[in-house]
């Protein structure tokens, strides 16, 4: 037996299990059930013992525990040497990530987490909302425009991921990347089935009878990767050569160029720079899916949300009828209510609902438990934006006011009670360019248009669901009628 055989426990005694264990399949079943369902049951978990870590068990996987105690996950967080990504994970996602970021460990990480954060930092997230985010904001306008005019359904899912898709292909790949392309498609498909393999405890038996689609996708990701690192190098000569001309210093400024610079292996910088898009494409899109869906089903918002952008174009001057957005304007200070409904919404639909790591070496949490090495620690962020303890009483309500103080400033709180980004060392480092992203796309839509959802065939307006993924994908998109209403930002 390649694991452990100590089992995790508290004060000598084994933990509580969580709910709806089955003899020989254990927790099993409730992992290949629909991403709702195992949602749902984790929150039962979690509402039916609060804060305490659950043992859960699995066949073919270490035996594992649940956690929700904030404490816990901050010791989990800062402690990635005693708890990281496993071989549950790694083996599942290496296809795809490869050597990049999201399962690097060591100097690899190291040098792809600086030159990540030396890109974030510079003025890139400036010309992103300068000049990437207005055209990405005017393609899908247009196509906003035809679909009101016409009166035809709209999937805002869709319109969404267009807008991430071409966002991040310039911040990533410094190049135009709408969804039609060949490697969006190949991309798209291969992300799904590798977060097919987190559902299917057979992946290598089905894959081995049924996989030369997703060996095909992979192998066009990969190809697409190579193509344009080969093309970065060559700019990269040319404008060095240029400069010894002209006597100007080049400038190299994309992620790629930061990448280029940390590694000489083309392949890691391929994988580096996908495993950005992988990051920041699905997860933003989602999110302002949700977002939207929460304010149309709490129109309520409107009104303050629309106070606040009569507040923004204020500061502008009053003659420019369409006012060009600023980073300054997009912070909280200035937009305050539309940032808590932002983060009201990632609160109830996390875009990485779950995470699994493993345990390096025996451990204990600082709740006393104990737990050896190898053993799994799960933590469903959907779950834990839902306890009581943490959120109050009607943390089950969409309330954008809990975000606010009584001055009506946002104010933040802790990764590890709120653990949408992840926390520590290994925190999310896309954030504030998911912040600016949400907060011009909200603004700009919310502005130029209204919207309803589209009922089912029976009439009713059905709650939404989560569909199976790594991410948060809404099953079915969120198809709407669009409706234009007064131009005043761009
Ligand atoms: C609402 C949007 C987003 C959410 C909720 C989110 C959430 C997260 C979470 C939970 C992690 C930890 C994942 C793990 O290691 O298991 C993470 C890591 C990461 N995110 Fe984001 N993210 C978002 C947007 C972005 C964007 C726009 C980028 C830009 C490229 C980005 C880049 C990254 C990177 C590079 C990591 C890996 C960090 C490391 O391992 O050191 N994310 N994010």
């Amino acid at each position: 037996h390649r694991f452990n055989r100590k089992l995790p426990s508290r004060d000598g005694a084994r933990l509580k299990s969580a709910p709806n264990r089955l003899p020989l399949v254990g927790h099993a079943i409730k992992f290949i059930r629909p991403r709702h369902e195992l949602l749902d049951w984790f929150v039962r978990c979690q509402r039916q013992h609060g804060l305490e870590t659950l043992e859960i068990s699995v066949p073919t996987i270490p035996p594992g525990v649940i956690i929700t105690d904030p404490a816990n996950l901050e010791f989990v967080l800062r402690n990635e040497h005693l708890v990281s990504k496993g071989d549950f994970v790694k083996s599942r996602s290496w296809d795809l990530f490869g050597n990049g970021i999201i399962n690097a460990s060591g100097d690899l990480w190291k040098a792809q987490r600086k030159a990540g954060l030396k890109f974030f930092s510079g003025n890139n997230l400036e010309t992103m909302v300068d000049e990437v985010l207005p055209e990405a904001y005017s393609r899908i306008k247009s196509q906003l425009l035809e679909h009101a005019e016409a009166g035809t359904v709209v999937d805002m899912q869709s319109v969404f991921l267009d807008f991430t898709s071409y966002v991040m292909g310039h911040m990533a790949y410094d190049m135009d990347l709408d969804s039609s392309h060949p490697f969006s498609k190949a991309f798209d498909y291969a992300s799904d089935q590798i977060g097919r393999r987190f559902q299917n405890p057979l992946y290598p038996v089905t894959e081995f009878f049924f996989s030369s689609k997703l060996h095909n996708a992979l192998a066009v990701v990969k190809r697409f990767g190579r193509k344009i690192v080969t093309k970065a190098k060559q700019e990269r000569s040319s404008a060095a050569f240029e400069s010894l001309v002209t006597n100007d210093q080049p400038s190299f400024d994309t992620l790629i160029d930061s990448l280029m610079e940390a590694f000489p292996n083309p392949e890691i910088v391929a994988d580096s720079a996908l495993n950005f898009l992988s990051a920041g494409k699905d997860t933003t899109a989602q999110s302002f899916t949700w977002t939207l869906y929460a304010v149309i089903r709490h129109p309520e918002v409107l009104k303050p949300i629309q106070e606040e952008m009569q507040g923004l174009l204020a500061k502008h001057n009053p003659s420019d009828a369409r006012p060009k957005l600023s980073t300054a304007d997009l912070q909280p200070t200035n937009i305050p209510y539309l940032m808590a409904t932002y983060y009201e919404a990632l609160r109830l639909y996390p875009p990485i609902p779950i995470e699994i790591q493993e345990c390096r070496q025996d451990l204990s949490l600082p709740d006393g438990t104990f737990l050896p090495k190898d053993a799994v620690v799960v933590w469903c962020i959907w779950a834990m934006n839902r306890a009581k303890e943490v959120h109050g009483d009607d943390a089950d309500i969409f309330r954008p006011g809990r975000w606010l103080d009584k001055d009506g400033k946002f104010v933040n709180r802790s990764a590890f009670e709120f653990p949408v980004f992840n926390g520590g060392p290994r925190a999310c480092l896309g954030r504030k360019m998911a912040e600016l992203m949400a907060m011009f796309v909200m603004l700009s839509v919310l502005q130029n248009f209204t919207f309803t959802v589209l009922p089912d065939t029976s009439g009713r307006l059905v709650e939404r669901i989560p569909q199976n993924s790594l991410t948060l994908p809404m099953d079915k998109g969120l198809p709407c009628h669009v409706h234009r209403s007064s131009t005043v930002l761009p």
